[in-house]
């Protein structure tokens, strides 16, 4: 195939799957030892409502998902066989030890320093080759998916698939930031272009941090080819509100609106 088609020729019928990220519920159970609130009730409540994957980012300073969390995830997730296990991380820190142990369907690989905040940038590919290649042949050799967490460069497409990776996670806090400001189309054009240019490239397209109910639909409307959210902060927050079970129904429902899922009817 020619690697590099013309975007007008990329024809993809799309579902994009919503995938919750439970780090925050680990959060609020790690200030107490009480073991509540539960990470394994909570991921079980959102699979009831229709989330098609669980979304885990266990940092070395175990601050909020910690080891036992992940196996007993995997463990769950064993009951849910049309749902999605990510795990996030990176991979020249902890994560290798979790994908060997759980071979989930998804690793991403993620940047972070080990005291980081929160995650805040992708992968500076051309940096980190060398150190990247065996560990996504080590994934792939293990049956696990590989997508790698990425600033909205397109320029950078051709070197995350000559690496060897399946999918990008376009990192989307510049994005969530310039939502409902005057710079949000001129944001999201460069977003825009990064997805074209890796599907030109046969790469599959993930998406995450900051997404919010508010900020959704826009995105998903905007960028083409989306095969899922990975969404966790906002909809916690959100959760306090309307509840997981209902919280979880307006992200989908978001994702509905935006013509990337069938009706929930
Ligand atoms: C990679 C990314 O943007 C998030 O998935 C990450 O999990 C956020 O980490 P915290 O929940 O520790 O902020
Ligand atoms: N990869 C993004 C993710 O899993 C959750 O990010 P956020 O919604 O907590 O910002």
């Amino acid at each position: 195939m020619n690697p590099l088609v013309a975007p007008e020729q990329i024809v993809r019928p799309h579902r994009c799957a919503l995938s919750v990220n439970v780090n925050k519920v680990a959060h609020l159970r790690n200030t107490r030892h009480l073991g509540i609130p539960s990470v394994a009730r909570a991921a079980t409540l959102c699979l009831q409502a229709g989330a098609q994957g669980i979304t885990v980012h266990p940092r070395p300073d175990e601050r909020h998902i910690r080891a036992g969390d992940v196996m007993e995830l995997a463990a769950l997730l064993k009951q849910w066989p049309e749902a999605q296990y990510n795990i996030e991380g990176n991979p020249t820190q902890n994560l290798m030890a979790f994908i060997r142990d759980v071979r989930p369907h998804q690793a991403t690989f993620v940047p972070d320093s080990e005291d980081q905040f929160t995650s805040d940038h992708g992968w500076d590919v051309a940096k980190d080759a060398d150190r990247l290649r065996p560990l996504i042949e080590e994934c792939h050799g293990l049956g696990v998916r590989v997508s790698l967490f990425m600033d909205p460069l397109p320029e950078a497409m051709a070197a995350v698939r000559e690496l060897g990776a399946d999918r990008i996670e376009l990192y989307t806090e510049t994005y969530a930031s310039a939502h409902g400001t005057p710079r949000q189309a001129e944001v999201l054009a460069q977003f825009t272009r990064t997805a074209e240019a890796a599907l030109a490239l046969g790469l599959g397209i993930n998406a995450g941090h900051d997404l919010n109910l508010a900020n959704l639909t826009d995105f998903i409307r905007a960028v083409p080819g989306v095969d899922e959210v990975s969404i966790g902060h906002a909809l916690i927050a959100d959760a306090l509100e309307y509840g997981l079970g209902d919280t979880v129904h307006r992200y989908l429902r978001a994702i509905v609106d935006a013509g990337a899922a069938e009706s929930l009817a």
